[in-house]
């Protein structure tokens, strides 16, 4: 699913290495927690996976394909096949729970009578049927994630990447969205989270990959956030 191969990452040059000779695999179906300090390299692995940043040296593949060498044309498809999840939600404030969720489906072509069973399907899914007609500021925290969530899982995509998914709700909520979201890697899709949420990945006991300045410093099957070393 995801193959980082000796890949090294320089933002500027001169600069520390964001990320450094990384090495690992994520298989089909898995379910991975990326935790490490602020500035550790988290979101730079995503960004990598998402081909939004491109590597310094070494060879990023996922789903088969080496990211690198996409063509342009290559690299939005390549992202449809992504769904991704922020910690600031990033929602239309001015559009509906349901044209939030329609509009991911829009965008790439999707002809209108498969948008009106997938957005319903979709809603039902993240428990938010009923209130496909509120504006994102009808809703409470955990809400608007699930509406993000039902946006980034509409086009059923083969793996999801979440970036601090629960950094802007309460324990309780973010209890709820994790349920949420084992149930999707559960029903088949990769799920890779970078958090800083040690009670959700303790609970969770997931595997567990700890970065720290670029490098991998433990990677660890139904593990913890703090290092049991
Ligand atoms: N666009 C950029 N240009 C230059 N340097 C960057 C850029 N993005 C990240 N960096 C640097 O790369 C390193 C890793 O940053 P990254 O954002 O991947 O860390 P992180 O673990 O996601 O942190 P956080 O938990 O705060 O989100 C840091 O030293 C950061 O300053």
């Amino acid at each position: 699913m995801i193959r980082f191969d000796h890949v090294t990452m320089v933002y500027a040059p001169g600069a520390r290495p964001a990320l450094e000779d990384v090495s690992l695999e994520v298989e089909r179906e898995e379910f991975v927690f990326l935790v490490g300090k602020s500035g550790s390299g988290k979101s730079t692995f995503l960004q990598l996976v998402m081909r939004e940043i491109s590597a310094t040296s070494g060879h990023v593949w996922v789903l088969g394909q080496d990211v690198g060498k996409l063509s342009r044309w290559a690299v939005p498809k390549l992202r449809r096949q992504i769904g991704t999840v922020f910690q600031d939600f990033r929602l239309l404030p001015n559009k509906s729970v349901y044209e939030n969720i329609a509009l991911a489906m829009q965008v790439i072509g999707r002809p209108r009578h498969a948008i009106q069973t997938a957005v319903p399907e979709t809603l039902d899914l993240v428990g938010l049927s009923g209130k496909e007609k509120r504006l994102p500021h009808e809703l409470s925290g955990g809400e608007e994630q699930r509406v993000a969530i039902a946006r980034a899982m509409v086009n059923r995509p083969q793996l999801l990447l979440a970036d601090e998914p629960t950094g802007n709700l309460d324990p309780d909520t973010s209890l709820g969205i994790m349920r949420l979201l084992d149930r999707i890697n559960r029903t088949g899709t990769t799920v890779v989270m970078a958090t800083h949420d040690a009670d959700i990945v303790n609970q969770m006991r997931k595997r567990v990959i700890e970065l720290q300045d670029g490098d991998v410093i433990r990677d660890q099957a139904r593990g913890v956030y703090g290092a049991a070393r």
